[in-house]
């Protein structure tokens, strides 16, 4: 059984609006501070939240992060050009993959030029152009003065987004606080955006989940007389609006969010911002989902960390200085009685199914309800059995893809049922010593794989062009990929005729999930051997994983392919048959995936063709290797080689 202290961590932002950030120095040409309309002072002594993300260091010049108006582009044959890198503009498009469209009996997929793209990635690395993080903090900035100036009036929301939880929830714990301090009810709003999920590829078993999750979360917060409202806004141009609509109809005066550090997230909470401001209304928008928050660490240099280790070096010293930053906040205390007949009808709002095309098929749906049981108490039980009974000997068994020796909370983390908080901080809790780096190797490896989750949305925010589909460095945007649909299609349903690869990928369909080993072994798989554009694999990971979530994600992609922070200088081709050897050893988990090669006995498993188990493969219908290792080797080399010599 655990326990955890819950002590209050209470946000720097109410403790000390000055202590979280180094004064504004912002230049930028928005409205006055002073001509958004104030409301009554406040009289209620609420303590401010304001000023939170006050300042930054970057000249932001806030025309440049305009849309620019669409351009009309020639479409493509499907047959991709010779050299489709540099035909492309992923930042055009959100993903180049994105829709293969039929027009006329030929199916056509969207290529666009790539040069704009590499351009833009250079001007966010010498920064021409302002990271929307910065955007957002000036929003911030910008209405600090209406923000403290404006009185609490009517009601509270909490909007929540990838935070379903009430447990250890900054903005939450924020807004109720301040809710209760004016005497006013907290009203909870969830917006579900269809072409959000499409946008972000979301997968229909996260979907699922995160439905099933909002049932919980409704549950428990009508517990505290919180009512959640849950709508479905079809264009997310119309979030703002739709928000600032219903607020209205609240009578609400305060919006509070955690932050989501995605670029199209991080815009339009700044829009938004000003909009409220503009209104009357006041939103504030704070850190939550890291341990450190991004921007905290700099190098010695001063610049962002590009590689793990130095970085995680920092992080724990940062984190061992900062404790407070392991403190939990308290879950949202009770509304006011009259909240249930006040806002009676907002309790009775039911939770919308999924969108047609999110949706999953009934057996699936039972397959992934029991796989991965839903909301935030969910979390603690598993987290709490795996501190209790694997964590101390994570080490060991991390890498063993048949072996539950990892905690499974991924898909915890990405949806907001669990924070990073508390994870590290029970792992710590269950440490002989409260260095974050010593004491029980498990312990330590696993809070530093947590952190990894912190290390790629730090990576993200400084570097946001990533979120565009470019490589992290721009000198890998010309590496001629293949587009070989065919060797894409066996890759996707598990039948490379590489075992262990085609165990990942049916594991992936099968669970929606996929161990972290094989991730990296199939990614290397698409990427080096297939020598297919690592997009594609990224892409294909976000429509089928529970737990998908895009810096982790393209983190995985982008260092599995080479292409990403961190792998940098060094080149590594993963051997899959070695591969298979060393984790697999005994084969479990490709028998367990790969049935037509269950009756395959001893080594023979990890290469039925090549290990004298040809003719028991043939019959049971398993395929022969897709390609041939050493050589697919030689060409992946010579064509990263071809790439980067080739110039920008
Ligand atoms: C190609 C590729 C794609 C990936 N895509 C995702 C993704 O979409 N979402 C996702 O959450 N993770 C992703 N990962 C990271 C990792 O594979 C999963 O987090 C892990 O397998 C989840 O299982 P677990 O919860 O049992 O992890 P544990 O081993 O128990 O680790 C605990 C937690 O640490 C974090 N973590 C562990 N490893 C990593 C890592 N390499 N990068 C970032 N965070 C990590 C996760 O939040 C994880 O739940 C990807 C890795 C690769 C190589």
């Amino acid at each position: 059984m655990l326990f955890i202290l819950r002590t209050c961590r209470f946000p720097p932002s109410l403790a000390s609006p000055s202590s979280r950030l180094p004064a504004a120095k912002l230049t930028f040409t928005t409205m006055p501070a002073s001509r958004y309309p104030k409301r009554k002072p406040s009289l209620n002594g609420a303590p401010s939240v304001n000023g939170t993300l006050k300042g930054t260091d970057g000249v932001v010049k806030p025309h440049l992060d305009q849309p620019r108006p669409e351009k009309k582009r020639k479409t493509t044959l499907a047959n991709p050009p010779s050299n489709p890198s540099l035909s492309l503009d992923p930042l055009r498009e959100p993903h180049p993959f994105h829709q293969d469209v039929e027009d006329h009996g030929i199916v056509l997929r969207k290529y666009y030029p790539h040069e704009m793209s590499t351009a833009r990635a250079r001007a966010y690395n010498i920064n021409e152009l302002p990271r929307p993080i910065e955007v957002l903090k000036a929003a911030q900035a910008d209405t600090a003065e209406h923000r403290a100036d404006t009185a609490v009036s009517g009601a509270v929301v909490h909007w929540f987004k990838m935070d379903l939880r009430t447990t250890d929830n900054t903005a939450l714990f924020c807004a109720s606080q301040k809710a209760r301090a004016a005497g006013v009810p907290l009203i909870a709003l969830y917006i579900i955006s269809p072409q959000d999920f499409e946008a972000h590829l979301t997968a229909p078993v996260r979907v699922d989940f995160m439905l099933r999750t909002l049932e919980v979360l409704k549950q428990d917060l009508a517990k505290l007389d919180i009512p959640l409202w849950i709508e479905t806004v079809e264009k997310r141009k119309e979030i703002p609006q739709r928000i600032v609509e219903l607020m209205g109809e609240w009578g609400a005066s305060h919006l509070f969010a955690n932050m989501e550090y995605e670029v199209d997230e991080l815009r339009r909470d700044a829009r938004m911002t000003r909009l409220l401001a503009e209104k009357g209304l006041v939103m504030d928008v704070l850190h939550d989902t890291c341990v450190v928050p991004p921007g905290r660490l700099t190098s010695g240099s001063g610049g962002q960390y590009a590689v793990y280790t130095p970085w995680f070096r920092t992080w724990v010293r940062h984190v061992h200085d900062n404790l407070d930053l392991l403190e939990l906040v308290e879950s949202p205390t009770r509304n006011p009685e009259s909240t249930r007949s006040n806002f009676a009808h907002l309790f009775e709002c039911p939770i919308p199914s999924a969108p047609e095309n999110k949706s999953l098929s009934k057996e699936d749906q039972e397959r992934f309800r029991a796989l991965w049981p839903a909301g935030e108490h969910e979390a603690m039980k598993r987290l709490d059995k795996f501190a209790d009974e694997a964590i101390g000997k994570y080490q060991q068994n991390r890498n063993i893809p048949s072996n539950p020796g990892t905690s499974n909370l991924s898909v915890h983390f990405a949806s907001g049922t669990l924070s990073a908080r508390t994870a590290v901080r029970t792992a710590r809790g269950r440490n002989h010593t409260k260095k974050l780096d010593g004491g029980n190797e498990g312990i330590q490896t696993w809070i530093s794989e947590v952190a990894w989750r912190d290390f790629y949305k730090h990576v993200l925010v400084q570097w946001p062009y990533i979120c565009m589909n470019k490589p992290f460095k721009p000198e890998y945007s010309n590496i001629e990929w293949s587009y070989d649909m065919e060797h894409f299609d066996a890759w996707k349903e598990g039948r490379t005729g590489f075992p262990i690869v085609d165990a990942a990928m049916r594991q992936l369909r099968g669970m929606g999930w996929v161990h972290n080993r094989c991730r990296m072994i199939v990614a290397s798989f698409l990427c080096k051997d297939l020598l297919l554009d690592w997009r594609m694999g990224e892409k294909y990971f976000m429509e089928h994983l529970v737990d998908g979530d895009f810096a982790s994600n393209n983190g995985g992609w982008g260092f599995s392919a080479s292409v990403g922070v961190d792998p940098q200088p060094y080149f590594r081709i993963f051997n899959p048959l070695l591969q298979s050897e060393k984790f697999d050893p005994d084969g479990e988990y490709i028998r367990k995936w790969v049935p037509e090669l269950k009756e395959v006995k001893g080594k023979a498993i990890h290469d039925p063709y090549g290990r004298g188990a040809a003719a028991l493969a043939s019959k049971t219908g398993y395929p022969k290797p897709i390609v041939e290792h050493k050589g697919a080797r030689e060409r992946t080399l010579a064509a990263y080689k071809r790439g980067i010599d080739s110039g920008l």
